[in-house]
């Protein structure tokens, strides 16, 4: 059930624990807002703290996206964390096996053409092309929301092998069928992150399928930021508050395996 509250509580330290499976969105969450797609970087310290986690949970940390794996890994320079791109359609297990979806190539191709052309005539729309996806960006210019936000549904109801996610200033047409919740289902699966106890953080609406999923399974999802209504049942306000929000787990973690001593 969606949250009624705007108001949620933020997570305790001790909500990660050795038995999490830990999933992190990436854009929003764990990085920074960027005009340009390629314009966002890790923070200072940021890859010691994902890293130090990833070790501690005994490699059940895993990256979820809309981005492509390629671009993850550009980004965060870690092939051998675990990871789902594009929304699920591409996932990275624990021990480094990628598997992708099939898509309808013959129709992305077309949806890919439509999409360039009618971006042409929208000056300040920016095109995002991903192996498997393909998305309309309009941070730079905000202005062009309402006109995307006739637009996007229009150009997705000529595709019926995708459909439209639309997130922060982003509408993605993606093919049908995979979602981030479907993605994080996937893992809970397979090891190491099966019978383990999920917690998701993320910003975005793509997040809430998640949610869904990570709720259902008795487990834990932090929205960041302030979008409402949202299934979340903690908030953190910023990814700077994600990153020292990881830096108390880690510290907890420390201490709970030291006291074990
Ligand atoms: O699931 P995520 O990791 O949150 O990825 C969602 C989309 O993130 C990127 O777009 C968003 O971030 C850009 C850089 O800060 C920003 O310019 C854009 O407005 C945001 O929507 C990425 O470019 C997309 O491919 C991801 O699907």
């Amino acid at each position: 059930m969606t949250a009624a509250r705007d108001i949620l509580p933020p997570p305790p330290a001790d909500l990660v624990t050795p038995g999490t499976a830990l999933f992190l969105d990436a854009d929003g969450t764990l990085l920074a807002f960027a005009d340009d797609p390629d314009g966002v970087f890790v923070p200072p310290g940021m890859l010691d703290t994902l890293d130090t986690l990833h070790r501690v949970l005994g490699g059940a940390m895993a990256l979820v996206s809309g981005r492509a794996i390629a671009g993850l890994d550009r980004i965060f320079d870690r092939t051998a964390w675990a990871a789902a791109g594009q929304h699920g359609l591409e996932r990275r297990d624990g021990e480094g096996h990628t598997t992708t979806i099939p898509v309808d190539t013959e129709e992305l191709a077309r949806l890919r053409y439509v999409v360039h052309d009618i971006a042409s005539a929208l000056p300040g729309v920016r095109v995002e092309d991903k192996s498997w996806s393909v998305a309309l960006h309009c941070r730079e210019h905000p202005e062009r929301e309402d006109e995307l936000d006739r637009i996007a549904p229009a150009i997705a109801a000529r595709f019926p092998a995708f459909e439209l996610q639309p997130g922060s200033y982003v509408y993605e047409f993606k093919p049908k069928g995979m979602d981030k919740g479907v993605a994080v289902a996937g893992f809970l699966d397979t090891p190491p992150f099966r019978g383990r106890t999920p917690v998701y953080l993320g910003d975005d609406l793509t997040d809430e399928h998640a949610f869904a999923v990570v709720n259902e399974r008795g487990g834990a999802s932090v929205r960041v930021g302030t979008r409402t209504p949202s299934h979340a049942t903690f908030t953190l306000p910023s990814p700077a508050a994600v990153h020292a929000w990881l830096d108390s787990v880690n510290a907890t973690l420390t201490q709970g395996a030291a006291r074990a001593r």
